[in-house]
């Protein structure tokens, strides 16, 4: 069987097949929306399956007509046409049977109307006549079949040519044959569409569209439908918008319409509603807006908060939920000062100049005579004058916005505590310590005095507060936790003024991102405060692992744990340190923090203090690293003060039988000596003979039983072999701490036994102590005796309940002890000796 595309419409074969045109049944249906046919001659080109302008020129020029009205008709036509393209193969042997358009056109013109349709003054070609088809094609008595149950359907499939087929084709003659089987579906077809309708109200979707422009004005506008939001029409709304046509169909009856229309009357689409949900669209700035898309976070811009969102009426009828706060208003931080705050606006440019650089500075009469001075901006603290006297441009030393450069790696493994925790036995103990009661004493400072360097409470390093300060909050200067408090709280970074660094060879340290002044109070040291044995716990369990410790001895049998803790505890140690560490009692809390030392502080400088660090054994002896000019060359004493082992129990008895037989002559002379080497360490000082010894030398003198020279000697040589580091500088102050000319009596020195006898004649300070001296703990044990020795842990404290590792001198005790137990208060509280150890097992 051949392929339709060979087929061919039953006209003008010769030329279809001279064209050759490939074709296929789709290609009719592409037909049906174009040319229109209007003749019977246009029958033929209904059947074409060749493209539409391939075969227009050589046929009839009425084919250039379009007549809209008929589109349906061609359509059902094209319908038939799929079916007749069967026979085409016989059409082609016989086109010359086929009739030609003027024989058909003859035949038509008799049934033709004789006055084209008034509607149909489109036509270009008035002359040409128009056809009834359905008469023609002897289709119009037909009627109404389709409302007589007729499916086109199955018209169409009954219309088969298959015995028409069969027979034409075997009919040697059967062109005429082949011409009625071609022509009868053509002819049925065009039968099947009331020509009369379809030239009145005979009207395709599109040809009612086409329609309505010309009665616009006249037609009620036309509801949008997105605009009202309705989906369904009325009737009427349904006529409006067929236009004149459309009415006068719906007018005149569904029996005057085409099939085609009939067929459609009831659909939206022949209405022209549009049955498709309206999609309401947003768009914004040219973009769609999906609504359903989350809604991003407001930018900061947006914090408007609407108020309507709080409205929630039941809520608040109930009254049981709270309306949610305000958002309080952050309040930006200025920075008053820049980079030097802390620095204090020169009144006297002079200060602090040689006479040489006076006399210099004098020759700039333009630095001199002005007296006003740049509070706004003051110039870089010892810098600025400087640089000017020596004529240089001046220069930043360091980046004004950001002192530290960036990047720098910031510790994360730390826990930060900003309050001290009492943690165990450690509250409670030190609520037994005197401290805790005895701050609250008033100091008796007059308002000129301003709680300066004669206040006692100063002295006793404690801090001033409304119960024991007799100046009051305006004019006490003895209130450096309080303003160190209230500086950061305010926040910002150049106001706590310090920061973290990485250091190159010592891990992290802290920097001064702010001027300080000398003595001034720069940063709490806080952490856990625990007991001694707690701290043996944590040594030997928790941090047996750890590389290094942050523990350092706090007041008595109390150590405070930086582990977790302050930023304080990555100041690094220094032999030539910048700052120092002193304990305070504040509100009757023990409490540390690190101060400015002797000498002003600039922005950049790294804050270090010295670690008096107590090793405990030689072989955690850490290299020190500090680079000053006197450093020391390790963390804590120098090698040859680095203390041998102590001896065991069993060594000490023997030591003490030793000298026991030795007699009482040498053993004199071996406690001469022992006291002429101590002396002779101490300059300034004056060595009192510790008790133990006394005690010894007693005995002996008394002839007292050999187990009492015994335990004298034991203490003497435990001592001996004690670190009791005594920083007596430390804690002193010029204005807020403490009166440092006083103190500077004192020797600084940080030394071992050295310090035992110093204590024995009252310093200058300690005549301003009060009447009533206060006991400490340690005067408690040996109140007769202010001395320093007589308060060694080993006496005031057995060790009997303490591990053997830390029987051996407590030696942190033993050194806080002695202090405690001096004339002067300042000297017992100032010793910080932070004990960082390497092996827990050292404890
Ligand atoms: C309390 S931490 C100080 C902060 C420490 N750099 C860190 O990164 O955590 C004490 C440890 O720092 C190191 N360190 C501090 N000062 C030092 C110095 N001058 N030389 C060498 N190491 C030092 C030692 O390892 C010491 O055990």
């Amino acid at each position: 069987m051949q392929s339709p595309a060979t087929l061919s419409p039953p006209r003008d074969l010769s030329s279809e097949a001279s064209f050759g045109a490939p074709a296929d049944t789709f290609s009719n249906v592409a037909s049906l929306s174009s040319t229109p046919p209007t003749t019977v001659a246009d029958d033929a080109s209904l059947a074409s399956d060749t493209p539409k302008n391939d075969i227009a020129l050589p046929i009839d020029p009425i084919d250039d007509v379009i007549e809209p009205a008929i589109i349906e008709e061609q359509s059902e036509v094209a319908d038939s046409i799929v079916i007749t393209t069967t026979t085409t193969e016989i059409l082609t042997a016989t086109s010359e049977s086929v009739e030609s358009p003027e024989t058909t056109r003859a035949k038509t013109s008799e049934s033709a109307p004789s006055t084209p349709a008034p509607e149909r003054s489109r036509r270009p070609r008035l002359s040409a006549p128009i056809y009834n088809l359905a008469r023609l094609a002897g289709t119009a008595m037909h009627g109404k079949r389709r409302s007589k149950g007729d499916e086109i359907a199955d018209r169409k499939r009954s219309t088969s040519f298959g015995s028409t087929f069969d027979a034409s084709a075997e009919d040697s003659n059967g062109t005429e044959t082949a011409i009625n089987t071609a022509t009868t579906p053509v002819k049925d077809t065009i039968h099947a569409s009331d020509s009369q309708s379809s030239k009145r109200g005979a009207k395709s979707p599109k040809s009612v569209k086409s329609a309505v422009p010309k009665k616009r004005e006249e037609a009620p506008k036309r509801i949008a439908t997105r605009a009202s939001g309705l989906e369904t029409e009325t009737l009427a709304h349904k006529l409006s918008s067929l236009g004149k046509r459309g009415r006068k169909t719906f007018e005149k009856g569904v029996t005057k319409m085409s099939r085609e229309l009939r067929r459609l009357q009831d659909t939206n689409e022949f209405s022209g509603i549009d049955t498709r949900p309206v999609l309401y669209t947003t768009w914004a700035n040219g973009k769609y807006v999906d609504p359903s898309a989350p809604e991003e976070p407001p930018t900061k811009k947006i914090k408007v908060q609407d108020d309507s969102a709080y409205d929630v009426p039941e809520m608040e009828e109930e009254g049981a939920v709270e309306e949610p706060a305000p958002k309080k208003r952050r309040v930006k931080k200025w920075l008053d000062r820049g980079l030097y705050a802390g620095q204090e606006a020169p009144t006297d440019i002079f200060k602090g100049l040689t006479a040489a650089e006076k006399k210099k500075l004098a020759q700039f009469p333009e630095l001199t005579q002005n007296t006003k001075v740049n509070k706004t901006l003051p110039s870089p603290m010892f810098h600025g004058l400087c640089m000017l006297m020596e004529g240089r441009d001046f220069k930043l030393p360091f980046d004004l916005c950001n002192p530290l450069p960036p990047g720098q790696p910031k510790p994360d493994e730390w826990r930060k505590m900003t309050k001290n925790r009492f943690v165990g036995d450690a509250a409670a103990y030190w609520k037994k310590t005197p401290h805790f009661k005895d701050y609250q004493s008033k100091c008796v400072c007059t308002p000129e005095d301003g709680c300066g360097e004669t206040c006692q409470n100063r002295i006793m390093l404690y801090e001033c507060d409304t119960t024991n300060c007799n100046v009051g909050e305006a004019l006490c200067q003895n209130r450096a936790f309080a303003r160190l408090q209230e500086r950061t709280r305010a926040g910002g970074k150049f106001r706590v003024g310090v920061e973290v660094i990485k250091t190159s060879d010592r891990g992290y340290g802290i920097r001064a991102n702010r001027c300080f002044e000398a003595n001034q109070i720069i940063m709490e040291y806080t952490g856990e405060i625990i007991t001694e044995d707690e701290c043996d716990r944590r040594m030997n369990e928790k941090y047996k692992d750890n590389q290094c410790y942050y523990l350092m001895s706090f007041d008595q049998n109390m150590i405070i744990d930086a582990t977790t803790g302050s930023i304080a505890r990555f100041v690094n140690h220094s032999c030539q340190p910048n700052c120092r560490m002193v304990k305070w009692i504040v509100s009757g809390q023990p409490r540390m923090a690190l101060f400015a030392g002797d000498r002003d502080i600039m922005t950049g400088e790294e804050l270090t203090y010295d670690y008096n660090f107590d090793p405990f054994s030689a072989k955690n002896v850490q290299k020190c690293l500090c680079g000053s000019p006197n450093c020391r060359g390790v963390l804590g004493p120098k090698p040859k003060e680095v203390k041998p082992p102590r001896p065991s129990k069993e060594e000490l008895a023997k030591a003490a039988k030793e000298s026991a037989k030795k007699g009482k002559r040498k053993l004199k002379e071996a406690l001469g000596e022992l006291a002429e080497a101590e002396a002779s360490s101490t300059k300034k000082r004056k060595i009192k003979t510790p008790a133990g010894i006394k005690a010894l030398a007693t005995g002996v003198k008394r002839t007292t039983s050999l187990k009492a020279a015994t335990k004298g000697a034991a203490t003497v040589i435990k001592r001996s072999v004690s670190t009791i580091s005594v920083n007596t500088k430390a804690a002193l102050s010029k204005k807020d701490n403490m009166p440092a000319k006083k103190i500077s009596k004192v020797s600084k020195s940080k030394s071992v036994i050295k310090s035992y006898g110093k204590t024995k004649s009252p310093t200058k300070s300690a005549k301003t102590q009060r009447a009533t001296p206060k006991k400490t703990p340690s005067s408690k044990t040996n109140q007769s005796s202010p001395s320093i020795t007589a308060a060694t842990t080993e006496n005031s404290k057995p060790s009997k309940g303490k591990s053997p590792k830390m029987t051996t001198p407590s030696q942190t005790s033993s050194g806080w002890n002695s202090s405690i137990a001096s004339p002067s208060p300042r000297k017992a509280m100032d010793v910080t000796r932070i004990r960082l150890v390497n092996s827990p097992r050292v404890v």
